[in-house]
């Protein structure tokens, strides 16, 4: 029996990991065991530590680049060690800038296809962003076909951050959307919410009985085509505030509580992580040069935080808006001054968020952007811990 596969796409911070981390409570919920695959640009896993420390999940981890072409080769190694473990399904999350459609044209070579098949490849959109790439990214063409792609490829599109914009925003986006893919289903979205009975229809335990159907297996039609059956109904197609923008995503860690499952990420052996700064000094891992492939000037730069060091958020904070508009994404795990709790921080676009972390390791900020100068940034970011 070939093992279902979900593939998850869409541009930074667009929802996939917080989609992602719904699909594996729901799937735990139901008795199903998921393999995970989680290609991220930088050389730190935040998002894998993230799905690992609120799920239990085990994460396979493709690093530093993008499994669509630079990590290409290492797509079938990953593939093999999840496919050993015989789970019921597998998610692979892709990088923001990755081409699914390499990864589904991929999983067509015969010998994945007797062992796989693509059960659903899902683009999540960032309501907030997705007007503006057209002109924020435009100086790197190969990215903007890429994010074409991605919503091309989909048989899914989930315009998330609902919250963020206007109604209007939404026609927009779906009639975007529409130029470039007539047939995905399309849901708008606050924090990923979506009914997950279609997505995971016929998606059943290989070790048990398959479980019982639940919901009919269809996906919402989109504003459009809910407005012309119901012209004052545009509302209807969204999925309600229930807490407005100060949702807090996933729930925080708590500290102090013991919690089963696997022991968080350890650094060293060929892990490449963060290098401790040595000597009080802050010492970047620098990402080697970017490759000619679904993007061509989007690189990502960790930076750790000297031993010992800690840093305020406003100061982080204010370090983001001084690279924003180079910046695309940037998240990591951040020590605070006064003995405050690790804090996970995730800056999207123009926002940054805190939530409480257990990450034990050092801390450090994956920084994402377009044309970065990757040696003036480590430059800068040594001078906040002066
Ligand atoms: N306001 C708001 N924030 C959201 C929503 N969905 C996700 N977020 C936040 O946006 C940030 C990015 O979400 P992720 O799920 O990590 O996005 P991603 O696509 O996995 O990001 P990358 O893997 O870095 O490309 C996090 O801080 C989320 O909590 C939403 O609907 N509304």
């Amino acid at each position: 029996m070939r093992i279902p596969v979900i593939v998850l796409s869409g541009f930074l911070g667009s929802g996939k990991t917080t989609l992602l981390l719904s699909l594996l409570k729901e799937n735990y919920a139901r008795g199903l065991r998921p393999g995970v695959l989680m290609n991220e640009l930088g050389m730190q896993d935040v998002d894998g530590y993230i799905l690992e420390e609120q799920t239990g999940a085990a994460v396979e981890k493709l690093l530093d680049g993008c499994v669509c072409c630079s990590r290409k080769e290492e797509l079938g190694a990953n593939l093999e060690l999840l496919i050993e473990r015989r789970p019921d399904v597998i998610y692979i999350e892709l990088t923001g800038v990755a081409n699914p459609d390499e990864i589904a044209q991929s999983l067509l070579e015969p010998y994945w296809d007797s062992r796989l098949s693509l059960h659903s490849l899902v683009t999540l959109v960032d309501a907030e962003h997705v007007l503006d790439y057209g002109s924020r990214l435009s100086a790197d063409k190969q990215l903007v076909r890429t994010l074409r792609s991605q919503l091309a490829a989909a048989h899914l599109i989930i315009v998330n951050k609902s919250d963020l914009v206007e109604q209007e925003t939404l026609w927009k986006i779906e009639k975007l959307i529409r130029k470039q893919n007539a047939s995905a289903g399309i849901e708008f979205t606050i924090f990923s919410r979506i009914s997950l009975d279609p997505l995971l229809e016929g998606i059943v335990s290989r070790g048990a009985k398959p479980l019982p159907k639940r919901a009919p297996a269809e996906f919402k039609e989109g504003l459009l085509k809910k407005a012309a059956a119901d012209p004052g109904g545009v509302k209807t197609g969204l999925v309600p505030a229930q807490q407005g923008g100060t949702e807090p995503g996933p729930a925080p860690a708590q500290h102090g509580e013991a919690k089963p499952g696997p022991a968080p990420a350890q650094h060293g052996g060929t892990e490449p992580g963060p290098v401790p700064a040595q000597h009080g000094e802050a010492k970047p891992v620098l990402v080697p040069a970017q490759h000619a492939g679904s993007f061509s000037q989007v690189g990502a730069v960790t930076l750790a935080f000297p031993q010992g060091k800690t840093l305020p958020k406003a100061v982080l904070e204010s370090f983001f808006r001084e690279w924003a508009d180079r910046l695309l994404r940037a998240k990591g795990h951040v020590r605070l001054p006064g003995g405050e709790p690790v804090q996970l921080v995730q800056h999207a676009g123009a926002r940054t968020t805190w939530e409480n972390s257990r990450y034990p390791g050092t801390p450090y900020v994956v920084f994402i952007g377009m044309n970065i100068d990757k040696e003036r940034l480590a430059e800068r970011w040594s001078a906040l811990f002066r």
